[in-house]
């Protein structure tokens, strides 16, 4: 087994680096443009802007929906079955639409049902030359289809992959793990090139504890009948809502929720099989941010709340009070979720002492820590937050000075934020990364006055119909474009 990618395209260079010249392959997730503000998800090419009177409390109760996260890796875990897939209660957001329009473009046939159901249907043959790259272009989840792909495909390709743009964020993992498998891939012309020499690898190790890398070997595991013992695998929640889901299609998977997994998979899967993802546990950190930031009293109900237990913990020791009801299942029946409700703090909390920075579950989660940022905000003291985990994301932080943060960039990785601050109002654009994005609506809501939020394509791209649910909540955000 060989690679040979050269050095400078072993990267996905997703943001120009400190440079201000365009590097090759910069380019494909520049223009997120296309966008609506509510259910109608057919694309268009008008950017859609929120204008936003700050400054209220917010109160009432608000349900979460299912996570962008395992969205994607099911939607590509679909590809195995040639039954019937049908995912309810599916999150109707941008990312899942552009790899809604992949998926149909290689002549999956799919529908939306009523109750937010997805049917996807498999063609035989797959139509990979017929990838819709501009949709394939504006996701990093792309690449979870060579997991399920190499499966009937000797010799394919796929469009560089975009996602949020937080640094380089390197593919190497995927490379490395895939080839335990037999799959090569090589990079050209902006595209992967994958060739297939498939074998069954026993026992392999992870590059990197990542979560798109492990289901893609998750994915490509399932597709061998032959057993894989994966070590230093991710086990966050979009990993385990994937094992929860290909047990389902047949797959057999112990050890879902740790970092040794073993998988036996099939070679050909047939069944109808529906299955309800988990809500999102990062949209509960958002809604939990927003009301904290506000100091409002909300309760957020179906949180998935041991996948946010340390972020709860972090916030009790600041202060915070909440109170959850008693836990019951997810409808997948796996998942326990209890209703949340968040307490008015009245200006008593305080800053943490120690840093706070995010972990491989069950450690803090690397999507929640930006929402510690406002929250830090409103504290008194001074927080020290370290966003390790990605090369460029901390730098977002500092956009909250804007809105009367007090947000200090100790280097790339590190902020120290002093609060607390009276917040005021601003007329900002998204910035090309979906949480650091969403601080700045937190923001707005917190500060007195009408702010604008521009161009919100990024938000969509995971959260449903957010306006609409923060309105429901009492905030008065208008849409407009
Ligand atoms: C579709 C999806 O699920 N996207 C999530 C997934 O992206 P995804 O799994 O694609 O994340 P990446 O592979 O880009 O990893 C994120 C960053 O963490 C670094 N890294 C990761 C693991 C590790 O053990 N060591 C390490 O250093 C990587 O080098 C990279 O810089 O995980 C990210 C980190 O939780 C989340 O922000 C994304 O929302
Ligand atoms: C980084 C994120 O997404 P993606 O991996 O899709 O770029 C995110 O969801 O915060």
């Amino acid at each position: 087994m060989h690679f040979c990618i050269p050095d400078h395209l072993k990267m996905i260079p997703d943001v120009p680096s400190s440079d201000s010249e365009p590097r090759p392959f910069a380019h494909h997730t520049d223009s997120l443009t296309s966008n609506t503000p509510n259910l109608d998800l057919r694309p268009t090419n008008r950017e859609v802007h929120l204008r936003i009177e700050g400054g209220r409390r917010l109160h009432g109760e608000v349900t979460l929906k299912a996570s962008k996260n395992a969205a994607v890796a099911l939607l590509c875990a679909s590809l195995l079955n040639y039954g019937v897939t049908k995912f309810p209660n599916f999150p109707r957001i941008e990312e899942v639409t552009r790899m809604i329009e992949v998926l149909e473009s290689i002549g999956v046939k799919i529908t939306w049902w009523e109750n937010n159901t997805l049917e996807l249907r498999r063609p035989k043959k797959l139509m990979l030359e017929n990838l819709d790259e501009e949709a394939a272009r504006k996701t990093r989840s792309v690449l979870m289809l060579i997991g399920p792909l190499m499966r009937d495909h000797v010799e394919f390709d796929i469009p560089y992959a975009g996602g949020c743009k937080l640094g380089e964020r390197t593919v190497k993992p995927h490379q490395y793990a895939l080839e335990e498998f037999g799959v090569s891939i090589t990079a050209a012309d902006n595209r992967y090139i994958v060739k297939v020499d498939k074998k069954a690898p026993g026992e392999m190790t992870l590059y990197e504890s990542g979560n798109t890398v492990t289901n893609n070997t998750i994915l490509a595991a399932a597709c061998m009948p032959e057993a894989t013992f994966i070590q230093a695998a991710s086990c966050d929640y979009m990993v385990q809502d994937l094992c929860y889901f290909l047990q389902g299609i047949g797959v057999e998977i112990e050890g879902i929720g740790t970092p040794v997994l073993h998988i036996r998979g099939l070679s050909r899967i047939k069944r109808n099989i529906e299955y309800t993802p988990t809500e999102d546990p990062i949209e509960a950190m958002f809604f939990i941010s927003a009301a904290v930031t506000t100091d409002s009293e909300i309760t957020i109900k179906r949180v998935p709340f041991r996948w946010i237990s340390l972020e709860l913990m972090k916030l009790k020791k600041m202060g915070l009070r909440y109170t959850m009801s008693s836990p019951y299942k997810a409808a997948n029946g796996y998942v326990d979720l209890a209703d949340l409700t968040i307490h008015r703090h009245e200006g008593k909390l305080s800053a943490l002492p120690d840093k706070l920075h995010p972990n491989i579950w069950p450690g803090l989660n690397p999507d929640s820590l930006p929402y510690f940022v406002p929250i830090a905000g409103v504290a008194t003291g001074r927080t020290l937050i370290h966003d390790w985990i990605y090369e460029r994301r901390a730098i977002y932080y500092a956009e909250l000075s804007k809105l009367g943060i007090r947000v200090e960039l100790l280097d790339q990785h590190r902020v120290h934020v002093r609060g607390p601050n009276e917040l005021v109002k601003a007329n900002m654009t998204c910035p090309p990364a979906l949480r650091p994005a969403s601080l700045l609506l937190i923001g707005m809501l917190a500060a007195n006055g009408m702010s604008v939020l521009r161009n919100i394509y990024v938000i969509n791209r995971g959260y449903e119909d957010l306006a609409a649910r923060l309105n429901m909540l009492g905030a008065s955000i208008e849409v407009f474009s």
